[in-house]
């Protein structure tokens, strides 16, 4: 799947160069910042690299400590392209590439690990791989979902303690037909929250509210018009009307600690808050307060601020969060 999914990098930088770098032809080489990340001997598709430049080296570092190791690095190799994969590039280190730099490549979806203006700032073009793992992060949002509605995780954990209260006795934990439910999609009519969209609508769920900065979503978006896609620009709504929000916008300056304790107030107290998109979207001091406070049910997040959170973080010991 990888293999297939980084071609549109591939192509973006075939474009860039044949656009307005075909002078470095013969002379090109690539950094891979942290390439342990993943094995990119197999996920690369080097034949690719050859059309853009004759010659491309791909230098592959690891376990870089700091800037100054990062930048010296870089002076070393003077690589034209450098890769990274959800890696924080520090804004000092961009600011002092060397001049052989005239390509970034994320090698993943989310590109906020790169100061993008100081890259803009310098005219190096950065690209990244959209679909990167679009139907895999759908999944696990739709994952998420589906164990909350049939309060699966809690029946794990009760088996696992050994409580039989719930298998001997009425059942207690709620049982949700999804049928009757509603997902609100917050940035939903973007890749990752449209497959979301289109998998919680196959499962024959009441409605889906997406929200996004434009009122409608476009002629020839796959849920144009659909019976059952509410599109707003109005999140608030969203949130009072949903049993399910899920998170999928990009973190940037807008989106960064945006979603904290005024939005969670708003959502039902029985819903649920799906968090796949990163950590730092969440006000995530708001969030673990509120789900202390059990001001909505539960929440599962696949990303956190800091990645794993800090051993002295609350959110390994919240019994709603999964
Ligand atoms: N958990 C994981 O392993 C993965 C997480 N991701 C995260 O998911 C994010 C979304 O991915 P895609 O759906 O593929 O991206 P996308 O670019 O297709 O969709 C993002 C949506 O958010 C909207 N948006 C952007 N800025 C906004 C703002 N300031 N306010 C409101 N809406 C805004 C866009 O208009 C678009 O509709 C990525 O940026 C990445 O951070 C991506 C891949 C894997
Ligand atoms: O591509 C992205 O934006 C990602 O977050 C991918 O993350 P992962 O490869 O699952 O660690």
């Amino acid at each position: 799947m990888i293999i297939a999914s980084i071609r549109p990098t591939i192509s973006f930088a075939r474009r860039s160069f044949t656009s307005t770098r075909t002078q470095h032809r013969n002379e090109t080489s690539a950094l891979f910042l942290n390439a342990s990340r993943l094995d990119y001997d197999q996920q690369l598709d080097f034949s690719s690299w050859h059309s853009i430049c004759q010659n491309v080296i791909l230098n592959r570092v690891d376990a870089i400590r700091d800037s100054d190791e990062m930048l010296q690095l870089l002076h070393q190799h003077q690589p034209t392209i450098v890769l990274a994969k959800e890696m924080t590039i520090p804004t000092t280190v961009v600011e002092q590439f060397p001049s052989s730099v005239q390509l970034i490549c994320e090698a993943g979806t989310g590109y906020n690990n790169w100061p993008i203006a100081v890259a803009r700032s310098k005219r190096i073009p950065v690209c990244n791989v959209p679909t990167y793992s679009t139907d895999a992060v759908a999944h696990m949002a739709i994952t998420y979902l589906m164990n909350f509605a049939v309060s699966m995780f809690d029946q794990q954990r009760m088996l696992l303690n050994n409580d039989r209260s719930n298998f001997t006795g009425p059942f207690t934990l709620p049982l949700h037909e999804v049928g009757h439910q509603t997902l609100g999609l917050v940035g939903g009519a973007g890749r990752i929250g449209t497959k979301v969209a289109e998998i919680a609508l196959a499962l024959g769920m009441k409605k889906v509210i997406i929200s996004s900065r434009q009122p409608t979503l476009p002629e020839g978006h796959s849920l144009y018009n659909h019976p059952n896609v509410e599109c707003t620009t109005d999140v608030n709504y969203l949130l009072r009307h949903s049993d399910y929000v899920s998170l999928h916008t990009p973190l940037n300056d807008q989106t960064r600690r945006s979603f904290g304790r005024q939005q969670i107030e708003q959502m039902k107290p029985t819903a649920f808050l799906i968090n796949t998109s990163r950590g730092g979207v969440c006000h995530e001091e708001e969030l673990i307060q509120c789900l202390e406070e059990r001001v909505i049910q539960a929440a599962g997040l696949d990303v956190t601020t800091t990645e794993p959170p800090p051993p002295d973080s609350k959110l390994w010991q919240l019994p709603n969060r999964i």
